[in-house]
């Protein structure tokens, strides 16, 4: 008997509802493919949710978010909104779903196919074969400390408080030793606990459970230097583990190695089986409604649904290989386009990414 599975979406903002059309339209495929029946449920964030329902987070998207087994992201944002009170941004949508439904361990992944290797401008010795994962706590740190604005003598003073529990330190930080027990069994963990008193917690937690994973070859880096060392030889790099913020600036950084951040997925995820899916990238409302966007990442990230969530192995990996060999086939969206005349837009990047992963079924 075929299983079903229900699935969120949230198209969000700007380029947001472009892209997760498609990502539907490659696991309505599967469905097509595999024994599985997906049922979607459509619900807002962000901007779109701002105006509608006057927040960035309405309650039917929690309740239906929280009775689905996953839930797909556009993203969320753009300059109508930017000038919103605190409490009413988009982003408050966002790490407000994030934190309601204990979505602590982002998974980012970042890589470098051959076929690719001209699209970043960095050298060929450099980027070819890059192939790394960046594992960002996501529910806190900065983003979720306590904000203060207030004025003082000397004018208007803002801060934003780092806090962090030995308990999110030591999940995430076990969530990131299984995954690169998986992968080359090197990690890195990333701080600044030459300063920061929350990395200096960070650093001793990541020592007391070192010893449990003793497979695993583990090293310390600041992230000052981290960003550096990314660009000068990313290779050194298999998975990397690091607090909100600095996993969110490295992300979008190791994005670049690879040419293009339409290319990177995530995942978000919780303990079990749920997450939340949603590409690296933002609204990126300087394209939005041209159709030009690359859906890459979100089909990636939807790749990265039917495995961890679903256990659909053998269709996340069809989706992925059809993603290369679609790339290597020369086709390409503007954003990692060589020759920008002959880009295609972002339903026949789709289109090609579906018929490629038709073929690779027949094949198996
Ligand atoms: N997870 C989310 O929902 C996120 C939302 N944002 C929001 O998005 C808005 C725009 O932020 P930006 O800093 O401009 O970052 P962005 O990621 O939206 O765009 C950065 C650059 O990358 C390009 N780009 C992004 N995705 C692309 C794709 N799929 N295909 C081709 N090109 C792509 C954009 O055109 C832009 O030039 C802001 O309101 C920001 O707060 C930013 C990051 C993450
Ligand atoms: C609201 C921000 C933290 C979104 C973002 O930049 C991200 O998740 O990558
Ligand atoms: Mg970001």
């Amino acid at each position: 008997m075929s299983q079903t599975f229900t699935i969120t979406v949230l198209p969000g903002d700007g380029i947001g509802p472009e892209v997760t059309e498609q990502a539907v339209r490659v696991l309505k495929e599967v469905e097509a493919l595999e024994d599985v029946a997906f049922q979607f449920e459509y619900a807002r964030l962000g901007g779109c949710a701002i105006d509608e329902d006057g927040t960035p987070l309405p309650e039917d998207t929690l309740v239906k978010a929280r009775r689905s087994d996953a839930v797909l992201l556009g993203a969320v944002g753009g300059p109508k909104w930017d000038n919103n009170p605190a409490h009413l941004r988009p982003e408050t949508g966002l790490l407000g779903i994030r934190k309601e439904l204990g979505l602590y361990a982002n998974l980012r992944p970042a890589f470098m196919l051959d076929c690719m290797v001209g699209v970043s401008s960095l050298k060929e010795e450099v980027v070819k074969g890059v192939d790394l994962m960046v594992i960002r706590e996501l529910t806190g740190g900065l983003y979720f400390g306590e904000k203060k604005r207030y004025e003082d003598a000397q004018g208007e003073v803002a801060s934003d408080e780092m806090i962090y529990h030995e308990y999110e330190i030591e999940r995430i930080v076990r969530r990131a030793f299984e995954v690169a027990r998986l992968r080359s069994k090197q990690l890195t963990s990333v701080d600044k606990a030459n300063v920061l008193e929350s990395s200096r917690l960070w650093r001793k937690v990541v020592e007391r459970i070192a010893p449990e994973y003793p497979d695993v070859e583990l090293r310390h880096q600041l992230v000052d230097s981290c960003a550096m060392e990314l660009i000068r030889y990313p290779k050194q790099f298999d998975t990397v583990v690091t607090e909100n913020m600095f996993g969110d600036i490295l992300s979008d950084e190791a994005s670049m190695l690879t040419g293009s951040i339409g290319m990177l997925p995530s995942a978000s995820l919780a303990d079990g089986n749920f997450g939340l899916y949603e590409p690296v990238h933002g609204s990126a409302p300087d394209i939005a409604g041209k159709g030009v966007a690359n859906p890459t990442a979100t089909i990636l990230s939807a790749a990265m649904m039917l495995r961890y969530t679903f256990g659909l192995e053998k269709a996340a990996d069809a989706i992925e290989t059809a993603v290369h060999q679609v790339l290597n086939s020369g086709v390409r969206t503007g954003d990692i386009a060589e020759n920008k005349a002959e880009a295609v837009g972002t339903v026949e990047m789709a289109d090609r990414i579906i018929a490629a992963m038709k073929e690779e079924y027949v094949k198996a």
